[in-house]
């Protein structure tokens, strides 16, 4: 279990450029299951997440070429189906969360997918009805062997239908939206997720040659199509390690400029760093941070405390809300903190009221935070990463503190950012991996 040493208290200074998304670059890895001809993705991140699908599709049979970091050619022509029922498959896709979206191109494609439980944070019950749901109203048949936790769908066609999910899962959206593009006649999804990784897959099924409208709405129409072709595509920058940076910039008083952010794709995220009082410009495409003594927290109009919560695109993300939770202990003002979609993603507050936070953990979905305006600095302390995003908060907490914190278990970090702690350090931090 690696570790991060920080030296905090150090204001940064300088440019950060985006890593590529990395949900969405799981989206678009599976996709390249669609056809068997080449496809080119551009702006991978190089991170754990991402590298461990790039294996697994590798170890089913898919041709990948390296054209350099972040750029690869994949060829799915000749897949190993016999392989999907190895422990090895089981052990690799059961590694990662994103794995759970190569079930409806497999469907789509050969008739039958099959997924062991998936990995990810563990931040709550994650379940899969709604792929599987969907896969049904497609005319695939489902089984669930509990005793080996092992998911499998078959089907001799798919055939479109009118389809209303459940809830607007992201990675269900993704799954059920790949069955569809290639099973028989006209297909709608209704409250279909829509945040920007959905629309970029979209896009790219489009540019193989799928038939699908609606985009960036909650209500999908697939016309289906009998096969697909090759394509170039390029991720979007990471817009939760956008938002992670904003508060950085805050937290360290670090005059940053996050180069092109791909603004229009941010949605509602630099609004919301905004209520917490944080200044930003865009120049360009550009996103300049300055830094600032002190930011205070908006209230609502009516004067009543301000609460920030996640939900489906376009609300808020739900993966930006323990870094905009971990920025407000800094802030003037108090603020509400509402994880309203996982019920174990706020537990970590525990280690930013060590480091010296003023927080109250209401229940495991509300926490609120009365800001300490730098009366005070959070002090360095010894700490333990739970998940991404709790990870990276701490991580700002540590790089905002007095004195020296040790973060453990920092894979979790790794899985979703790439080189952190060198890019950060190039800017001023002292983060030293262990
Ligand atoms: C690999 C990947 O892309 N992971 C992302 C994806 O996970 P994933 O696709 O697994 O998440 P889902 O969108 O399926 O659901 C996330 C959680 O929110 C709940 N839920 C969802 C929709 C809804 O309308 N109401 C509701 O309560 C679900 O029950 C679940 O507990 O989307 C999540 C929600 O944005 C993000 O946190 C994850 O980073
Ligand atoms: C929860 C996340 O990832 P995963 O779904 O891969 O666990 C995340 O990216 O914040």
């Amino acid at each position: 279990m690696a570790s991060f040493e920080i030296n905090g208290g150090k204001r940064l200074q300088g440019e950060l450029v985006p890593q590529g998304a990395k949900n969405e670059a799981l989206q678009v890895l599976c996709a390249v299951l669609m056809t068997p001809e080449k496809v080119t993705i551009s702006n991978l991140p190089d991170i754990i997440d991402v590298n461990k699908l790039i294996n697994l599709l590798q170890a089913m049979g898919v041709k990948i070429e390296k054209v350099e970091r972040g750029t690869f050619i994949f060829q799915a022509k000749d897949i190993d189906l016999d392989y999907l029922q190895t422990e090895d498959f089981k052990n690799r896709a059961s590694s990662l969360r994103g794995s759970i979206m190569i079930v409806g191109p497999l469907l789509a494609r050969y008739g039958k997918g099959f997924m062991p439980k998936p990995g990810g944070d563990k931040i709550g019950r994650r379940r899969l009805d709604t792929h599987f749901e969907g896969f049904a109203k497609l005319g695939a048949k489902f089984n669930f062997d509990q005793q080996a936790y092992f998911y499998s769908v078959t089907a001799e066609k798919l055939k479109g239908t009118y389809i209303h999910l459940d809830e607007a899962s992201v990675t269900g959206t993704a799954n059920v939206l790949m069955a569809a593009v290639l099973a028989e006649g006209k297909t709608t999804i209704y409250n279909a997720a829509c945040e920007p990784y959905l629309q970029q897959l979209c896009k790219m099924l489009n540019k193989m040659g799928a038939k699908i409208s609606g985009i960036s709405s909650n209500m999908l129409t697939i016309e289906g199509v009998s096969e697909l072709g090759g394509c170039f595509h390029r991720v979007l920058p990471d817009m939760i390690e956008i938002g992670s940076f904003i508060g950085l910039a805050a937290m360290t008083q670090s005059e940053i400029t996050i180069k092109d952010v791909s603004y229009e794709n941010l949605g509602i995220i630099p609004q919301t760093f905004q209520r917490l009082g944080i200044d930003m410009e865009l120049r360009g495409d550009d996103l300049f941070i300055p830094s600032q003594e002190s930011y205070q927290v908006d209230t609502f109009i009516d004067g009543s405390i301000l609460t920030i919560a996640d939900a489906p695109w376009p609300g808020f993300t739900p993966d930006l809300l323990s870094i905009v939770l971990v920025t407000a202990t800094q802030a003037m003002g108090s603020v509400l903190i509402h994880q309203k979609m996982f019920e174990s993603r706020l537990f970590f507050v525990d280690k930013l009221i060590d480091m010296g936070a003023q927080i109250i953990l209401c229940d495991p979905h509300r926490a609120t935070v009365i800001g300490l305006d730098r009366k005070h600095s959070l002090k360095g302390i010894q700490m333990t990463s739970p998940d991404i995003r709790a990870g990276v908060s701490l991580l700002i907490a540590a790089l905002s503190a007095e004195g020296k914190s040790v973060i453990h278990n920092i894979e979790q970090i790794d899985r979703g950012y790439q080189d952190i702690d060198l890019r950060l350090n190039n800017l001023g931090a002292d983060i030293r991996r262990m």
